[in-house]
């Protein structure tokens, strides 16, 4: 099948490799110049795992323009996977989605192509876009929605292996077309790639087929119902400290009731990258709009809003005042295995720390790169080794969870640290060790023993 798929971000380029490996001939479209660039050559102009071994394997079937006209004609199917950031009140900024749907429109021949909608856009988004291009061609086209639910840090393996596909559609032509597209997907018939082996037990891929405003309401409610689940363990985690109870332990405890599940209860530092912040927002906005007061939604946000100033609180606690104080942060990307900065907790905690007269030096073994380059104001923070940021540093603080910062010489660090305290914000650092080599030691969401309050009798 010809596919196009307008946007080659995180999402477009993970979309356009992954079905271009199971043989379909796909063409990417951006308006990024530098990025179509850089593609056509094979290097990705993004940090995700098993993208660069991947590419030149489908390079045959996988190509790059700026040119829609290269694109869209003769397509069977064409993928609108731009951004939708948020705007002012909270609602996304739909231009891209409009600029995109526009230039395409103007390409359309007589195939009648099914146009989906893989960005996560409001309810109501589908339809407009249906009347726009009819308005364009005088003339219906079939237009879905698909929304995605991969993540970064393991895009590709999500988009191989993903929960279920979500195809919303008002007529059965269109389901049908997306269903034949993904239809390898669905039955798992592919060969898995080098690097990214079939997770065990996986013999077929649940399809969701509804109408257009469900299948947009569904990506929403999905990232908001993660973004609460998070937000719940963290203010677990804060009675947890002040109890004297490990949060980490009580996630393993509910989590095993399948009614509850055990992921996304990992207590920490909260929230972070391009989504959960921006739409839980658009939810607040959309509800607003229709009458709805979202109230859930509203308080995850607000608890994970606090979960970065409770490190400024823990440090203020800690070391008596922040002025004058050295801070080492490892890991500015918002999660592990990627180099995305977008709402990255570090770079927030930098802000405030500074503000708060620290001086601040941050690392990451990926995102440095993308740091310099989007926050040149914090280009005196940047450490090149993550060593360098306990150099006569009052405390350090795991903000990202690195695999590298595990393999860290623990032992050697604590003498070069003129206070020896770490802050584990994401709870994976072996609390014994660290201890042991000399550390004041806090997790997130957990008491030990030497800071556990005081008995209280019971009432
Ligand atoms: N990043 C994720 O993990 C993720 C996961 C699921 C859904 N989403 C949603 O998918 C959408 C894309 O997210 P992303 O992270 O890939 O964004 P991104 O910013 O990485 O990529 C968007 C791309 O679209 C391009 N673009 C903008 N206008 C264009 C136009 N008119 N024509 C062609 N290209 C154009 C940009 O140049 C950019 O390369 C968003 O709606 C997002 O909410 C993102
Ligand atoms: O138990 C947990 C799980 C995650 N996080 C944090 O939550 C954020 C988001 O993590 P994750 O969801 O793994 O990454 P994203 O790439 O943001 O993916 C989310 O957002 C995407 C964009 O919409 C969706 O497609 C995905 O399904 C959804 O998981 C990160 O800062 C994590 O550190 C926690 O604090 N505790």
């Amino acid at each position: 099948m010809k596919v196009a798929v307008i946007g080659t971000g995180y999402v477009g380029l993970t979309t356009a490799v992954a079905l271009a490996y199971l043989g379909h001939e796909v063409w990417g479209v951006d308006v990024d110049a530098t990025k179509i660039r850089d593609l056509a050559r094979g290097h990705p102009p993004i940090h995700e795992p098993g993208l660069e071994a991947l590419l030149p394997l489908v390079q045959p079937r996988l190509h790059f323009t700026t040119a829609y006209a290269d694109a869209i004609p003769g397509a069977e199917v064409i993928l609108i996977a731009v951004g939708t950031p948020p705007g002012a009140d909270g609602a996304p900024d739909l231009r891209y989605v409009r600029q995109a749907v526009e230039a395409l429109a103007l390409h359309l021949d007589g195939a009648h192509p099914v146009v989906a909608i893989k960005s996560t856009v409001p309810m109501g988004t589908g339809r407009w876009v249906r009347a726009r291009i009819q308005e364009i061609r005088a003339e219906a086209y079939e237009v879905a929605s698909n929304p995605e639910f991969l993540r970064q840090g393991s895009a590709l393996h999500d988009t191989f292996y993903p929960n279920r596909i979500v195809i919303g559609a008002d007529t059965p032509r269109a389901v049908a077309v997306l269903e034949a597209l993904y239809r390898p997907l669905l039955e798992q018939s592919f060969p898995p790639p080098k690097g990214l082996p079939r997770p065990s037990g996986l013999e077929a891929v649940p399809l969701v087929a509804t109408d257009l405003t469900s299948a947009e309401l569904i990506k929403y409610a999905a990232n908001a119902f993660l973004a609460l689940k998070i937000s719940f363990i963290n203010e677990i985690a804060a009675l947890a400290e002040q109890v004297g109870a490990d949060a980490t332990h009580v996630a393993r405890g509910i989590g095993l009731d399948a009614r509850i599940g055990p992921q996304f209860l990992r207590p920490g530092i909260g929230w972070g990258g391009s989504c959960f912040d921006k739409d839980t927002a658009a939810l607040l906005a959309l509800g607003r709009a229709h009458g709805t007061e979202m109230r859930i939604v509203q308080a995850a946000r607000a608890v994970n809003h606090h979960q970065r100033e409770r490190i400024i609180e823990k440090l203020t606690r800690e070391l008596t005042t922040l002025r004058g104080r050295t801070v080492g942060l490892l890991g500015i990307a918002f999660k592990p295995h990627t180099d995305d900065l977008r709402d990255a907790p570090a770079l927030a905690i930098a802000h405030r720390l500074i503000q708060c007269g620290a001086h601040v030096r941050l690392h990451d073994p990926v995102a440095l790169a993308r740091a310099r380059r989007e926050h040149p104001e914090l280009e005196r923070a940047y450490r090149e080794h993550p060593t360098e940021v306990f150099e006569e540093a009052d405390a350090v603080v795991l903000v990202t969870e690195w695999p590298q910062y595990l393999e860290l010489p623990w032992e050697t660090l604590a003498p070069r640290m003129r206070f020896p305290l770490v802050l584990d914000g994401r709870n994976v650092l072996d609390a014994a060790r660290l201890t042991a080599a000399g550390f004041r030691y806090l997790g997130t969401g957990r008491c030990i023993a030497h800071t556990a309050p005081a008995p209280t009798p019971p009432r």
